[in-house]
Formats: C-alpha cells, structure tokens, sequence
C-alpha cells in the first residue's frame, strides 16, 4: 500500500528530481519492420525547470517521454531520475503523466477523478484543494460533472488538474493543451506555470507549438527527424512571470525565430 504523506512532507523529501539520459536509443520491432524512434540522446534536466521538446511529427518526441514516465524501456542506455530508474519512481508516486488523450475514469465526477489522484498518491483528502486547481483550470461548476459530460477540451483541463494534484515533483506532459480552444490554451499556459513552479517541480513538456514552448520554458530542446536526436537546446532567459505583452516582445520573437530555424521552418526566398 502506498504510504500515507501530507502536504507538509520536508522540503528535502520531495525536492524536484534532476532528470539524467545517457546514449538512450530506442527501436520498436525487429528486422526489416524495426524502426528506430529515439537515437543516442543525452540529456540532463535540471532539477526544478522546465524544458520543452519540440520537433517533426513522428520523430520520437513521446516516445522519449514515455521512456522518462517508466512505461517504455530504452533498447539501450540509461535513464535516471533523482538516481532512480523511472519505473521505480513512477511506481512510488513521484511522477505524474499529462497526455492528449485525457483518460479519465467515465464512472467518478470531474472532483471525484481529481480527488482518486490525491488519494492514489497518498495525500489526505482535501475537497478545497481538489476545488482550486478545478477552478483554476476554468472547470468551476463543473465539478460534479462526469467525462461524458464535459467538452473535450473540458476533459483535457481536468486531466491536467488531476496531474497537479498529485504532488509529484515531475510532470510530464505530452501535448496537455493539444485539444483546447486558443484562447483557453493562451490562458493556461499563462497561469499553470505559476502552480507547478510554486509547487516546485522539474517539468518536460512535449508540444507542437513554437510558441508554448518558448511561453512556458527555461530551455527548448529541439528533436531531429526520426531517428530523434537532439538538434538544439536553446535557452529561454525570459524573465518570470511570462506574462501575455511577452508575445510580442522582441527577444521572445527572436527564440521563437531560431527554434523555427532549427526546425527547418525558414522563409522562402521572396520570387
Ligand atoms: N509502441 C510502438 N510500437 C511501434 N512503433 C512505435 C510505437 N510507439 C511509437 N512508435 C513509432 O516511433 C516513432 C516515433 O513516435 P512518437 O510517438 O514518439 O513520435 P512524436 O514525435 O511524439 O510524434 P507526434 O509529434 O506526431 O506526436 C513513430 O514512427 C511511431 O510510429
């Protein structure tokens, strides 16, 4: 059985872990059908940030995520978290998976799905904190609510409260925002940072979007085409809070132009 904690756990107990990749490949299949999704990557998160992973479609984004989260086993090489291997870290709680496809339990309510993430993790019971993080993702007044209910992009936000909510010091998350409206997406890449940094969290994000990963990262790590490698790693020296006037400001255009140019996405020559 999971051990009970609380919220007060010591700061050194639950301190954001430092993320450790080396020489991980990964290939699916054998022979003429292998394909190989992940090449030689290296890669140190520092405990505490965010870094964000963009690249071509297909390229092996999530499958390095994955490999991170414990639910895929690198063909070769090592990952580590706080020292531990994932498996291990996922399986005591310690680190929390968003994806695009939010599966929520269709049976429990928007607050019940929520509240079950706290109780898995340990936490005690705490219906004002499951309420806050349901607000602050836009779903107040619909708390009650079941899957089915709610708009996809509803479903989605509830996934990522239920992320937070259980106090897991890594987060990964795999496109959260991909089924959200723009203008919800704008606002919560505004605000959730502002949770997951107060709750003190080492976050990889995996996201289509130049301009998301820019908004809400201390580094940009841009993949290769398949087999995915590391490309760049650039670093986001944006002051914090990342407000919306940061859209258009003149660095914040500038990294968004140089992660385009890393991804290959430049300018035709004008005829
Ligand atoms: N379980 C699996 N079995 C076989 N092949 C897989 C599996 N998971 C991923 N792949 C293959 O590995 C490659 C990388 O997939 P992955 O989902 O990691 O890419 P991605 O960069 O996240 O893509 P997207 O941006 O489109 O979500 C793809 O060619 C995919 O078909």
């Amino acid at each position: 059985m999971t051990p009970k904690r609380s919220d007060q756990t010591p700061a050194a107990e639950t301190a954001p872990p430092k993320v450790e990749a080396w020489a991980v490949n990964k290939v699916f299949g054998q022979g003429e059908a292998a394909v190989q999704a992940v090449s030689d990557v290296e890669l140190t998160l520092e405990p505490g940030t965010t870094t964000a992973l963009v690249g071509p479609s297909g390229c092996g984004k999530s499958t390095l995520l994955r490999m991170i989260a414990g639910l895929e086993t690198p063909t070769s090489g090592a990952i580590r978290i706080g020292g531990e291997e994932p498996h291990v870290v996922a399986r005591g709680g310690k680190l929390s998976v968003a994806f695009q496809d939010p599966s929520l339990l269709p049976w429990r309510t928007a607050a019940s799905n929520v509240a079950l993430a706290r109780r898995l993790a340990g936490l005690p019971k705490d219906p004002e904190k499951v309420q806050k993080l349901l607000s602050l993702v836009g779903l107040d007044g619909f708390e009650n609510k079941r899957p089915a209910e709610l708009s996809g992009g509803m479903r989605q936000r509830c996934a990522i409260a239920r992320c937070l909510a259980t106090g897991a010091r890594l987060l990964l998350l795999d496109e959260p925002f991909g089924a959200v409206d723009e203008m919800t997406r704008r606002r919560l890449n505004l605000e959730l940072p502002r949770v997951w940094e107060g709750q003190g969290t080492t976050t990889l994000l995996v996201t289509h979007s130049v301009t998301e990963a820019v908004l809400l990262s201390d580094r940009v790590i841009v993949m290769s085409h398949r087999p995915a490698r590391i490309s760049a790693d650039i670093a986001i020296n944006v002051e914090r809070p990342r407000r919306a006037s940061h859209l258009t400001s003149p660095e914040f255009l500038a990294l968004v132009t140089q992660i385009n140019a890393a991804l290959g996405i430049v300018d035709e020559p004008a005829a």
